[in-house]
């Protein structure tokens, strides 16, 4: 279900160009579709939000944008090419629910991973590795908990841990599920900052987000989700209270401050 905003975007983007073009792109986990036939081409330098309600399918777009998922059927492309050839130019961020904190690891060591490609096969950290992580640590403010162990930050220091991994990636594509799902003002305010940061590098941002009162400040492109893509376009044309209406299924009570009509 495609909206008529897309008609009007000024500014299609080729393909070549797009960092992460899905084509009829569908997904099942067994019998059940959790995305049907989602046809978007995200544009580069820009910082997208993916908006759905629970369930719609916002994860599961990611996870196959970045072949942790296989689609039914559809296809990805990044700049153009194969997902499996570009892989290497796109960082993630996963859903802080997902990953087992638990897991016995220190701060600096999670940073590290970001570094796999410079690391090699046998992983020999130096000190210009280190220099690097501590570089992406002070960028998200988390340089003084380098030793800490994962499992002892609270969830806004976590969501900065994983930025900085991210970072770390030097990516030109970063794909967020939730960044700012439960943090605080001044972490949201940090990690905003580095995304702008990044988006002024020339990278782009494609991150689920949740809290429909700031996608106007902070996106400059939305996608609605609902199973079937809803609409995608800038958000000026496509954040509108019609589709919001579409999207959550006539359940969003109110009209929305920042939303056009
Ligand atoms: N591993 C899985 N196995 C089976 N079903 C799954 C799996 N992961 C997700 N689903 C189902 O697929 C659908 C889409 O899930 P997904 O997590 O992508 O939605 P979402 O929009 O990210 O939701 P939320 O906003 O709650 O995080 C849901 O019905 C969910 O129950």
């Amino acid at each position: 279900m495609l909206d008529a905003t897309q008609a009007i975007d000024p500014e299609p983007v080729d393909l070549a160009d797009s960092p992460l073009a899905l084509r009829g792109l569908t997904v099942a986990y067994g019998d059940s579709p959790a995305i049907e036939a989602v046809d978007a081409t995200f544009q580069p330098g820009q910082m997208t939000a993916i908006i759905g309600p629970n369930g719609a399918g916002k994860s599961t777009l990611l996870k196959s944008a970045l072949g942790i998922v296989r689609p039914v059927s559809g296809r990805v492309t990044c700049w153009g090419r194969p997902l499996s050839r570009q892989r290497y130019r796109i960082a993630y961020v996963p859903q802080r629910a997902s990953v087992d904190w638990d897991f016995p690891t220190r701060v600096l060591d999670v940073v590290l991973m970001g570094l796999y490609r410079q690391l090699g096969l046998l992983g020999r950290v130096r000190a210009r590795h280190r220099d690097a992580a501590m570089a992406c640590l002070s960028r998200v403010g988390m340089e003084g908990f380098a030793t800490r162990q994962i499992g002892q930050l609270s969830g806004g220091q976590q969501q900065r841990v994983f930025l900085a991994r991210a970072l770390a990636q030097g990516a030109d594509l970063y794909l967020l599920d939730e960044p700012l799902a439960g943090v605080d003002a001044a972490t949201e305010k940090a990690i905003i900052d580095v995304l702008k940061s990044l988006k002024s590098e020339g990278r782009s941002i494609v991150a689920v987000h949740h809290d429909l009162s700031t996608v106007s400040t902070y996106f400059e492109r939305v996608l609605l989700l609902n199973r079937h893509q809803i609409a995608e376009g800038p958000v000026l044309t496509t954040f509108t209270n019609a589709n919001l209406h579409i999207t959550y299924g006539g359940r969003l009570a109110a009209t929305l401050p920042g939303a056009g009509s």
